[in-house]
């Protein structure tokens, strides 16, 4: 078997065939407007295993994203894709031979870790990701929805405008038809169709995911071929867009409304309050039944807005972004820290069969990482450092799943300390 990149059209195109029938799909029929999930694929980033008379067995990409890790600090993130073995090919190492490939290619272009979304959990551990961050849905009844008074604190997030109603169960934004609605101190709620959005959501997406740990950036290839899932794809969509007192837009909810559910495929904002403003926004729908809010990370405040806690049910509760990385001391030393200490972690890397011991070093919210002989704090593999990188969980839980080993009994709180993070990460981005 050999494993190349593609490098012309005619490759291009037998990579596509190849990866539909590993999926079981049929390629779709491009239309001139964009909208094929695979056409913000970049052809210079693809790979095809082939047998050794030529036949196409596998494919595996890379996109070139932008992370946003703890610290705000933004590096380069090589997103994993289009992963297919034929099904007449599969358990006979051809993953494992394009992964390998894959990892050596992205280490000699000087990347220092990988992300990817992955189809079953059980399949990429082995090669060195572990599941960093977590998403889910938040479906309230509408009659049990009313938002509760922020406690005790005049101007808190979601403290209702002054001339708005005060929280009910159908919210303080009501009105979806056209107008603008009240928003978030000053602040005003607008409802557009997607066309009508221009480039609204690309830059309050950008915004947003520059200051959220855990992000990805979406090149503008994706919205220009409108690849992905909505409200970037050409699904229709209503989008509610906040602007603030100055009219410019600083959050929105894309969304759609069907046999009384409406869903919110995602609510992008950075500032809490505004995230309270869209969401009594959708609350406040008439004719609607339940609300679904696609894509809310575990601890979301929203849930403890609610009057009735119950109402909030969780579903779909599952990991999306998992981290692998390449090059430990520049990942430790690229992400901010919130506490100083030192710590010594004896990392083992099975698939790239590598075994290194590191102190890293934290002062003044900067980190200092470089092998090492001192005993070891922790003893970990490298799947499971992917999953404490972004602060997504907490190296206790790790130690508690008999995953992370501590050499003695102050390592384990030391170490929960050193990889908390200001805000939990989340990743929202599908591709
Ligand atoms: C980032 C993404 O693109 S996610 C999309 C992944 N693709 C899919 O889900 C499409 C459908 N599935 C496939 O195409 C294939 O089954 C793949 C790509 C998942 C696996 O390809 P294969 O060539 O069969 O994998 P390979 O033979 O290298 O397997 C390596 C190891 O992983 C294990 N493995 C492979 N796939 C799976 C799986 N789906 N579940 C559990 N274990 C798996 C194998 O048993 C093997 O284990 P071993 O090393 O202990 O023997």
């Amino acid at each position: 078997m050999q494993i190349r990149p593609t490098t012309t059209e005619k490759d291009f195109d037998v990579f596509v065939d190849t990866l539909h029938a590993a999926f079981g799909m049929f390629p779709e029929t491009p239309v001139e407007s964009g909208g094929l999930w695979w056409s913000a694929l970049e052809t210079d980033r693809c790979l095809l295993a082939e047998t050794e008379d030529g036949r196409p067995v596998g494919t595996a990409a890379t996109y070139s994203f932008e992370l946003t890790l703890p610290g705000q600090a933004l590096v380069p993130a090589p997103g994993v894709t289009a992963v297919g073995v034929l099904p007449s090919h599969r358990r006979q190492g051809v993953l494992s031979a394009m992964m390998r490939h894959q990892l050596t290619d992205l280490r000699a272009q000087g990347e220092f870790l990988s992300v990817l979304l992955a189809s079953e959990a059980t399949i990429y551990g082995r090669f060195g990701y572990g599941p960093a961050t977590y998403t889910g849905h938040l479906q309230v009844p509408r009659h049990r929805s009313a938002l509760a008074t922020p406690r005790g604190v005049r101007g808190a997030p979601g403290t209702p405008a002054p001339d708005s109603a005060t929280e009910t169960a159908t919210g303080t934004n009501g009105g979806t038809n056209g107008g603008a609605a009240t928003g978030t101190n000053g602040g005003s709620v607008e409802v557009l169709s997607r066309t009508e959005c221009g480039e609204i959501l690309e830059e309050v997406y950008d915004g947003y995911r520059r200051a959220q740990p855990g992000a990805l950036s979406r090149p503008h290839r994706w919205w220009a071929q409108r690849a992905g899932q909505p409200p970037i794809s050409p699904a229709p969509r209503y989008v509610a867009v906040h602007r603030n007192a100055d009219g410019a837009p600083d959050g929105y909810a894309s969304y759609s409304i069907d046999s009384g559910t409406l869903t919110v495929d995602e609510t992008i904002t950075t500032d809490d309050a505004v995230f309270t403003a869209l969401a009594r926004f959708a609350i406040g729908h008439d004719l609607v039944t339940k609300v679904v809010f696609k894509h809310v990370p575990p601890e979301h405040p929203l849930r403890w807005q609610l009057v009735d806690f119950r109402a909030g049910e969780v579903s779909g509760a599952m990991d999306w972004l998992w981290v692998r990385l390449l090059d430990v001391p520049r990942a430790l030393t690229a992400r901010g820290w919130l506490t100083d200490g030192d710590l010594v972690l004896d990392v083992d890397d099975p698939f790239l069969g590598e075994h290194d011991r590191y102190l890293l070093t934290v002062r003044d919210g900067k980190a200092d990482c470089a092998p090492t002989d001192r005993q070891p704090d922790l003893s970990l593999d490298i799947r499971d450092l992917g999953s404490l990188y972004l602060g997504g969980t907490t190296p206790s839980t790790l130690v508690r799943a008999g995953h992370i080993r501590p050499h003695h009994p102050q390592a384990t709180p030391l170490a929960d300390t050193l990889f908390r993070t200001e805000r939990p990460p989340h990743c929202l981005h599908w591709f």
